[in-house]
């Protein structure tokens, strides 16, 4: 099988400094019309958890439809580092985790990519040990691993935190975690997805309460019964899971990326453009069409796993609270924020999910948007116009909304701080493009670059 070619969009980024800042901007000239359909990738979570749960099975596993992201290449380079073979081939990605045999996941690492510490249950249940250093927090917050941590030890295993390790291992000979009953005080994504995935191997049967029930669990979930696990109740807010003593191969094909669809429907409602996007399961967009329909935009399901969005001629102030799925996911809020600026009225939007996640809002205002914050609330009045301006991406959703401000922006709008963009979104200026976005980026100081596009896009 021959290596992956390296798409346009990570060689654009140098994979192995995620802090660092890519000195790459993209330049956007708005008032584009948008046209044609959209191919969304598969998601980005599901993605990352699935790689690390491939190290359950002592044998090879095929993941298809992963999409191509500087997180995914990172976790990739994780899992080398604990000793197992990846092969690359387009979208498909075998795993060949038979000789795993490192239970230390390099800080430099993980310290890149907090998905990076799901691979403590995998390693746990199938060595009997595990350290992986704290991931850390990042710019949308703290983000603490103390239910991953209290999980595994109602699971049975003794966990020490230090010097900046989480060590986790199994007392005694038998080297496997006991089933129990776990009830999450916050359904985490995270958490649900560790215990789900170090419950697979254990003695007896573990029950998930108030599990989180996001798609990307019941990816996951799925993905461990096709290598045989016994799992039951991923997407509701129980899971019960009968440990088995092994899993074997599998061949596996991760769903469509949920939050990529809804960043589209925006793109599409923002330059007031009619386009398609496929494949995408309407399903797990319920919270973000509904949202799309009270603001004054259709979103018509067709055959084919499309969704068609229609844009209304009047766009109107909505509320908006982030919630656990299947409310409105924390992960759209950036980008319906970027829309509700220009939607009539006053729109208050409350993210609940994550205590930094608003710092989208003084880049929007330097484009002419009018939202204030208040805590963990912000107020969007609704304006006019947008205008094109310099502006910071300071995290992957927040670089998202710029993105599509820009495209309804009145001028030229160049969005900075693109490591972050591609961590998640797979060739998002070359979607755009194809949709006749005008854009492109450049490599190159935003002071010396050029303010007309090249010809190719005018
Ligand atoms: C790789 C991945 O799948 N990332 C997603 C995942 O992140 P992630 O799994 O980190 O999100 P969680 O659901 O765990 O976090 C939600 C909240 O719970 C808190 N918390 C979490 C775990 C813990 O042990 N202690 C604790 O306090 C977090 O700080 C946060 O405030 O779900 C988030 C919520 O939908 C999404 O925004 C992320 O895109
Ligand atoms: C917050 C996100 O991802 P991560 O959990 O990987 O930081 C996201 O996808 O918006």
């Amino acid at each position: 099988m021959e290596d992956r070619a390296i798409t346009p969009i990570l060689s654009l980024t140098n994979p192995s400094s995620s802090s660092e800042e890519d000195k790459s901007v993209l330049q956007i000239w708005g008032k584009h019309p948008l046209q044609g359909q959209v191919e969304i990738s598969g998601a980005k979570n599901s993605a990352l958890v699935l790689m690390a749960g491939a190290l359950l099975c002592a044998g090879d596993c095929r993941l298809r439809n992963v999409p191509s992201l500087v997180d995914v290449v990172r976790m990739g380079e994780i899992l080398s580092a604990l000793g197992v073979k990846l092969k690359w081939n387009g979208d498909v990605l075998d795993i060949d985790a038979r000789h795993l045999g490192q239970s230390q996941a390099p800080y430099e690492l993980v310290s890149q990519l907090r998905a990076s510490f799901f691979v403590i249950g995998p390693l746990l249940a199938r060595l009997g040990v595990a350290r992986v250093p704290l991931p850390g927090g990042c710019a949308i917050g703290a983000r603490p691993v103390d239910l991953h941590v209290r999980g595994l030890q109602a699971l049975g295993a003794e966990v020490q935190i230090e010097h900046g390790t989480v060590y986790a291992y199994i007392r005694g000979s038998h080297k496997r975690l006991q089933g129990t009953r776990i009830y999450l005080d916050f359904p985490s994504v995270g958490a649900t997805e560790t215990l789900m995935m170090a419950a697979t191997l254990a003695d007896g049967e573990t029950v998930i309460e108030n599990a989180a029930q996001e798609p990307e669990v019941v990816d996951l979930a799925n993905f461990c019964r096709a290598m045989g696990a016994k799992i039951r109740g991923a997407g509701t807010n129980t899971i019960v899971v009968s440990g088995v003593p092994s899993l074997h191969s599998t061949d596996y094909g991760i769903i469509p990326d949920r939050i990529e669809a809804g960043t589209f429907l925006v793109a599409g409602a923002i330059t007031r453009s009619e386009i398609t996007l496929a494949p995408v399961i309407p399903d797990h967009l319920t919270a973000v069409i509904a949202k799309l329909r009270s603001i004054g935009i259709d979103v018509i399901a067709e055959s084919g796993n499309r969704l068609r969005i229609v844009p209304g001629s009047h766009y109107k102030a909505t509320d908006i609270k982030t919630m656990p799925y299947p409310g409105f996911p924390t992960d759209m809020q950036a980008q319906f924020m970027s829309l509700l600026t220009l939607s009539e009225g006053n729109s208050v939007i409350t993210e609940t999910l994550f205590e930094n996640r608003l710092r989208h809002v003084a880049e929007l205002n330097r484009m002419g948007a009018n939202i204030r914050v208040k805590g963990n609330i912000a107020i969007v009045q609704g304006v006019p116009m947008l205008s094109g301006a310099p502006v910071l991406a300071t995290d992957l959703r927040a670089s998202a909304a710029l993105v599509l401000a820009g495209l309804a922006a009145e001028g030229m709008t160049t969005v900075r701080g693109l490591q972050h963009l591609d961590r998640g979104y797979e060739n998002l200026e070359g979607k755009l493009q194809k949709l006749g976005a005008k854009l492109q980026r450049v490599n190159a100081d935003p002071d010396t670059v050029s303010d007309t596009p090249t010809s190719a896009l005018t």
